[in-house]
């Protein structure tokens, strides 16, 4: 007879696991990672992945988040229908309970993320609750549980179709990628879940993406089902676009593509495509009766980059002028001291209705830098817990006014911004600067002082004013407007391969 599986082994493992998954990324990932660091040619891409495999070993090391965006709780949960349990709670409950002591562990607490009333005010639930939770009653007398915190920006880059039986899937993925920009930190994985009803290609496409990375044996030993096939060709064709880490422009985008199917209708071909970022996070565990047992890493998994300094032209902002701005080049690195402040969506929407009602902004931002992030609560003797950038693109519309009305001259982000942005960059004499997105952690060791001072209520999302010393950077915008988000990828891709 089966062991009884507690409501204790379910709810301490999915807390342990998150907890887990913060700060140590999954080894598939980083083996596949360094491979695509030391065979890429790309400078800036090469670059920002030493930049994330040297946060990914701070991060193991110093058992804090890879990521600020700590994610969402998603969980995926099967049961044997003759799994013994004694659970009294719903799923729903159990998991939550995982989630807030995760997320409120005291020597690694994780950033909430999620708000509730998402049509109406977006209050921070404060404690990243709820969690989104598949289940399955499947054959068996174990319960398999697969944890994954999946960051915001490569979950909105999620999209969806219904396609014609007879359209190609590896066409309508390639012009799906090529147009994602990169919000989702590439390099990463894709998850695709094709056929099945609409629903079921969606949750396909969200379970996929915590299989093992196997693409490099996969590769080695050539399809043997479509599926497989059309991993491999989506591997080439995508990774032949140029996007790059970062969207800088380079060889690797997508380290694995990841294949789930289903039998659909006769007069159907729906396809759901969702990323995943370099801050990938998951664990898989099984339950039959004791406590689960997690085994970190050993650190002889990482390549040993040092501290991974960027080098580049050191930058005061605050003695920041015209001159200065004007002398940036697209694709330069910088390193950058002085006083800046934080801001991202919702104190960006505040500040924009404010100008609207006449009102004076809570900070003065003349002359003076922002940077797009929410960062994690600080601990111990940190200064600010783990503050790399969110996506400027939800900044976009934003921008052209609060350029003309605080006399702002500098953003922080990261991936591209859209043309309307670009313009009023220009038409300011302004410049976007990119942060590594997923080197949260050691972006956050050139913090030197951090404190709110306005929008206090918003938690994560509030402004605060930060010091930071030699706060490693490139400019994405110039203040002609030149992008190397389009530079980049225009530079480093390559006709399609003929595959076999
Ligand atoms: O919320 C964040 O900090 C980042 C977000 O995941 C993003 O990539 O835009």
């Amino acid at each position: 007879m089966s062991r009884v599986v507690t409501e204790a082994h379910l709810v301490d493992g999915i807390a342990e696991a998150l907890q887990f998954i913060s700060h140590y990324h999954p080894a598939d990932f980083i083996t596949a990672l360094s491979a695509a660091y030391e065979s890429e040619e790309s400078e800036s891409a090469r670059h920002a992945m030493r930049q994330i495999l040297v946060n990914s070993r701070m991060a193991a090391i110093g058992k804090r988040p890879i990521c600020q965006d700590t994610g969402s709780v998603n969980v995926f949960i099967e049961v044997g229908v003759q799994a013994r349990t004694d659970w009294t709670r719903s799923l729903q409950e159990m998991v939550d309970e995982a989630a807030r002591r995760a997320y409120a562990f005291e020597a690694n607490p994780l950033r909430a993320s999620i708000v509730a009333d998402p049509l109406g005010a977006r209050r921070n639930t404060r404690d990243n609750t709820p969690a989104m939770i598949q289940t399955e009653l499947v054959a068996g007398d174990a319960v398999s549980v697969t944890v994954s915190a999946k960051g915001g920006g490569s979950e909105n880059k999620t999209k969806f179709a219904v396609l014609n039986p007879s359209d190609s899937v590896a066409d309508w993925v390639v012009e799906t990628v090529s147009k994602l920009g990169a919000g989702w930190c590439p390099p990463g994985v894709i998850g695709l879940g094709v056929g099945g009803s609409v629903d079921k290609a969606m949750a396909m496409a969200k379970k996929v993406l915590n299989e093992p990375l196997d693409m490099a044996q996969l590769r080695a030993r050539g399809a043997e089902t479509a599926e497989e096939k059309l991993r491999l060709e989506l591997y080439e064709r995508i990774n032949a676009l140029g996007i790059g880490a970062q969207g800088l422009g380079g060889q690797t985008t997508v380290l694995d593509v990841k294949v789930a199917s289903f039998p659909t209708h006769a007069a159907s071909l729906p396809v759901a495509l969702i990323p995943n970022c370099a801050a990938t996070r998951h664990l898989h565990f099984t339950l039959s009766g004791e406590a689960p047992v997690f085994t970190p890493p050993d650190l002889s998994l990482w390549p040993d980059l040092g501290l991974g300094e960027a080098g580049g032209r050191r930058v005061d902002l605050d003695t920041l002028d015209q001159a200065t701005l004007d002398g940036l080049e697209p694709g330069e690195t910088l390193l950058l001291s002085g006083r800046l402040y934080t801001g991202r969506d919702a104190a960006h929407r505040r500040m924009v209705e404010m100008i609207d009602r006449g009102e004076d902004l809570p900070v003065d931002l003349k002359g003076r830098a922002i940077y797009y992030v929410g960062p994690v609560d600080a601990v111990g003797s940190e200064v600010i817990g783990p503050a790399g950038p969110t996506t400027s693109t939800r900044m976009d519309k934003f921008t052209p006014k609060l350029l003309a009305a605080s006399g702002l001259k500098l953003m922080i982000g990261k991936a591209e911004r859209g043309p309307q942005a670009i313009e009023a960059i220009r038409e300011h004499g302004a410049a976007y600067l990119i942060a590594v997105g997923g080197a949260a952690y050691l972006v956050s060791k050139a913090i030197r002082s951090a404190r709110p001072v306005a929008f206090e209520d918003l938690g994560m999302e509030a402004i605060y004013e930060i010091e930071v010393e030699d706060m490693p950077v490139t400019v994405a915008v110039d203040t002609q407007g030149r992008s190397v988000h389009l530079s980049g990828p225009a530079r480093w891709r390559r006709d399609v391969p003929i595959l076999a």
